[in-house]
């Protein structure tokens, strides 16, 4: 099934929270339920955050029919779930700008997200494994991190995605995943999708990437993103910016599978990102169990910022941009 899907007039997802243990479904029919699944990441990863911004929409939409004031305050709770990832506003507005046609055409549009994001997955998928099979032969070790698979989209994945295409081409040796730190999407969500896809792969702890790199063990690094600036600056979850660097000393190339909507133009730089901060109990508490002084103070910052002087390659549906080599997403090209 789809991560995430509508049935039965409601938001229908897989919970992610709860694997790899428990496979469970949320079933969500009210704008206030999708803001706290989102915010305590039951539902996540940047795209599969688009649909969810465009199905909550049209929720709001046949919840408040005939009164749009409500319907555009439920969209800007949904806008604000999350900052960091520009598919979830990008989502909402996509949806929201059918209001004015009514609850069905807003669900049109909805429907109409979700099904591009298969599509978009798919082809940024192949692209990227021909450039990778291109520029390095194979078939090839990968090294990636937090969760970039279907769990992250409505189906198929981004960097996961580009595993996928690489299986399908007989490309693919081998992945190595890292943990994820401090909500262990890689531990979780990447090697149970991993596992499921039956794909020979090794979990690694976060700081064990750089080794992996220096080693020779992966050939290239593959990410997702949540917000790619126009000079090509890549944010996505933290400890990517380490691994950029771990990569250029390896002389790895350090590719970005995202969609087209993942690109905001409308941000200069990374700098400009709003860097989402998370609780303090997310570190200073292991699976419920305090591992470090009650009050200790942190900073658990979400994601991190890669400049594009780091990052190879950035493959979206429509293009290849190679920022490290002076490409950059506002470059000209046919939409
Ligand atoms: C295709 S998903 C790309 C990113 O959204 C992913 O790498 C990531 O950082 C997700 O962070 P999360 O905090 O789990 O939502």
């Amino acid at each position: 099934m789809r991560t995430i899907d509508w049935r039965d007039g409601r938001v229908v997802a897989i919970e992610q929270t709860r694997l790899p243990h428990d496979r469970v479904l949320v079933e969500i029919d009210t704008v206030e339920d999708l803001v706290s699944a989102i915010k305590r990441l039951a539902i996540r990863g940047a795209p599969a955050l688009g649909a969810a911004g465009a199905l909550g929409t049209a929720l709001a939409a046949r919840l408040y029919a005939g009164d749009p004031a409500a319907v555009r305050s439920a969209a800007a709770a949904l806008r604000a779930a999350r900052p960091t990832a520009v598919n979830l506003a990008w989502g909402v507005d996509r949806a929201l700008a059918r209001l004015g046609q009514g609850p069905e055409a807003v669900l049109a549009e909805a429907l109409a997200v979700l099904q591009e994001d298969v599509e978009c997955n798919r082809a940024l998928s192949e692209r990227g494994a021909r450039w990778l099979t291109e520029s390095l032969g194979g078939p090839l070790a990968i090294q990636t991190h937090c969760n970039a698979g279907a769990l992250a989209c409505v189906e198929w994945g981004t960097a996961l995605g580009v595993v996928r295409s690489l299986r399908e081409r007989d490309a693919l040796r081998h992945v190595y995943a890292a943990e994820t730190r401090p909500l262990l999407q890689g531990a979780r969500l990447t090697s149970w999708e991993l596992a499921d896809m039956k794909v020979p792969h090794t979990l690694v702890v976060d700081s064990a990437s750089a080794s992996v790199l220096a080693r020779g063990l992966a050939d290239a690094v593959v990410v997702g993103a949540d917000r790619i600036a126009a000079n090509g600056d890549v944010v996505n979850k933290v400890g990517t910016f380490p691994l950029a660097l771990a990569a250029a000393h390896a002389g790895a190339p350090m590719v970005v599978a995202a969609p087209e909507s993942t690109i905001d133009l409308a941000t200069p730089t990374g700098a400009e990102v709003e860097i989402e901060i998370r609780g303090s109990d997310e570190v200073t508490r292991w699976g419920g169990v305090p591992v470090a002084l009650a009050g200790t103070d942190t900073l658990n910052y979400a994601f991190d910022v890669t400049p594009a002087a780091l990052v190879t390659a950035i493959v979206t549906e429509r293009r290849i941009i190679l920022p490290s080599a002076g490409g950059r997403p506002d470059d000209r090209y046919e939409r």
